[in-house]
């Protein structure tokens, strides 16, 4: 029986509160369009959706915080969370590995889409587009990590390929892991060991 080489150990990096700051974006983009009217900082951003805290704390401002990120400009303009740019570089040089950058977009994905991909030609260079993965289910992607800032990312797949690690993240910083769920504090933590625990299991 002929034997299947092994493929090269593959990572997913998210996009949104992983490369770029989502959550900064929207609250510079919120006190700009709505300078009235009550924010939250972000220290107490609780749960993955902005829109739905803005929702609990005035009915009104959910859909004021989702007009901020559904405005052209948004995503594109969005700073890279700290030593994210050199941590993918690298992890894109290292032997044996794959890196993809795998984002869900938005439902109304006008503007979203468009300017996710500029985004990283922007900040990472024309190549680095070939490697985006654009799904509103990354259970279904097949890979060995995961690294998104969403503390429960489910799809129609029970049992994802991948193991997720938490990129800490305004939103979920307060949250205890049950184990054996592992966390990454930043990109000066230390990523590469993670990824070297994996690739020897
Ligand atoms: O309140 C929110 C916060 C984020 N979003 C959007 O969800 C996705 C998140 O993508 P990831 O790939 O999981 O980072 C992104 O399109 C955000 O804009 C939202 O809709 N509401
Ligand atoms: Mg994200």
């Amino acid at each position: 029986m002929a034997c299947r080489a092994a493929r090269p150990f593959r990572v997913l990096v998210d996009m949104d509160g992983v490369l770029a700051d989502f959550e900064g974006g929207l609250l510079r983009g919120f006190l700009a369009s709505y300078p009235g009217d009550p924010h939250i900082e972000l220290t107490e951003r609780r749960g993955f959706s902005a829109r739905e805290q803005y929702r609990c704390l005035r009915e009104d401002l959910g859909d004021k915080a989702a007009s901020v990120y559904e405005s052209p400009g948004f995503f594109l303009g969005l700073d890279p969370i700290p030593a994210a740019i050199e941590a993918i570089q690298e992890m894109v040089q290292m032997p044996n590995t794959d890196v993809f950058i795998c984002t869900s977009p938005l439902r109304r994905y006008e503007y979203c889409i468009p300017e996710k991909y500029s985004w990283i030609e922007k900040h990472l260079g024309p190549g680095f587009v070939e490697r985006l993965i654009l799904t509103r289910d990354k259970t279904v992607v097949s890979a060995d990590l995961l690294f998104d800032d969403k503390d429960v990312v489910t799809g129609v797949e029970p049992n994802p390929s991948w193991e997720h690690i938490l990129f800490s993240c305004c939103h979920n910083r307060h949250l205890k892991l049950q184990t054996p769920q592992r966390r990454l504090e930043s990109w000066t933590d230390d990523w590469r060991a993670i990824l070297e625990s994996k690739r020897s299991r």
